[in-house]
């Protein structure tokens, strides 16, 4: 279903959240949460344990209705979708990606066929009968290990990767359905020093063509990643703003940084 942008919005958000609620047996969950993601931003969402912040990107990506409120998705073509009335499948399809925190690739593939499933459209039967991909599918195949930095990597099987290197490939795969918003829940969870700055730089690159939202607990991956911060308290924003005004803010110091 198409919508017209909320009257108060000029310049169409990719994601518009007014006033979502969620309770779980009379518990909320989400209390009252509103966001605005401009096109080809990228936000940190950080906050406590039990905050809402896997709720949140749940009402998003159609895995959990909200009780109440307004969740907006912008997508490619400018049409505006209502995404409390779709289902898990529907968002992804209209370019809502998530990555969870848990890297799902198949183990047994290499990079490259991880990533050759993975494309939107797939490979018809002919396609994959004669072991031919389109150059259109291809070259995409190619800027994608580019952008994820595994193109030394396309023959090897995703099993012998690192964590990290799984992370990146996932990564690769959610953009082989090109999604216009990424939702990210905790990428530098395991991740060496090494790998969580090399992260970060993987998502500035991502930044210049998605939005992202990045869930995230380690705070020298999101001082890396240089961007507008979002705290996460008891189901609504308690402050939003650059990450040395949030951890200047003597409530968020209180609620998480301070514990
Ligand atoms: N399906 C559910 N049924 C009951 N309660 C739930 C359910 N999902 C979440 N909750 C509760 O809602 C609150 C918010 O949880 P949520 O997982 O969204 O927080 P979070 O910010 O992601 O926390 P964490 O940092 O620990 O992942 C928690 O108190 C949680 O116990």
């Amino acid at each position: 279903m198409s919508l017209q942008t909320p009257k108060h919005i000029d310049n169409p958000a990719v994601l518009y959240m007014d006033g979502v609620s969620v309770s779980f047996d009379g518990f909320k969950a989400l209390n009252s949460l509103s966001m605005v993601i401009a096109p080809g931003e990228m936000r940190a969402i950080i906050g406590p344990n039990g905050a809402g912040k896997t709720t949140m990107m749940d009402v998003i990506t159609g895995k959990t209705r909200p009780d109440t409120g307004t969740i907006i998705f912008t997508d490619n073509a400018n049409s505006q979708h209502d995404l409390t009335r779709f289902d898990e499948a529907d968002v992804a399809n209209l370019g809502v990606g998530r990555k969870f925190q848990k890297p799902s690739v198949i183990e047994s593939l290499t990079v490259f066929e991880n990533l050759e499933m993975s494309l939107k459209g797939g490979r018809s039967i002919w396609q994959a009968l004669l072991h031919k991909l389109t150059a259109e599918k291809a070259q995409k195949l190619d800027d994608i290990l580019d952008m994820i930095d595994l193109a030394d990597k396309r023959e090897e099987l995703a099993g012998n990767l690192s964590h990290g290197q799984k992370q990146w490939l996932e990564i690769g795969m959610l953009l082989g359905q090109e999604p216009q918003l990424l939702l990210i829940d905790e990428p530098a969870a395991g991740m060496t020093d090494e790998e969580t700055m090399k992260t970060a730089e993987l998502f500035k690159r991502l930044a210049q063509k998605h939005s992202l939202m990045v869930v995230e607990h380690d705070m020298d991956f999101i001082e890396a990643l240089d961007c507008k911060v979002t705290v996460l308290h008891e189901g609504h924003v308690l402050a939003e703003g650059s990450l040395a005004t949030v951890k200047a803010n003597p409530q968020v110091i209180e609620v998480y940084l301070g514990r």
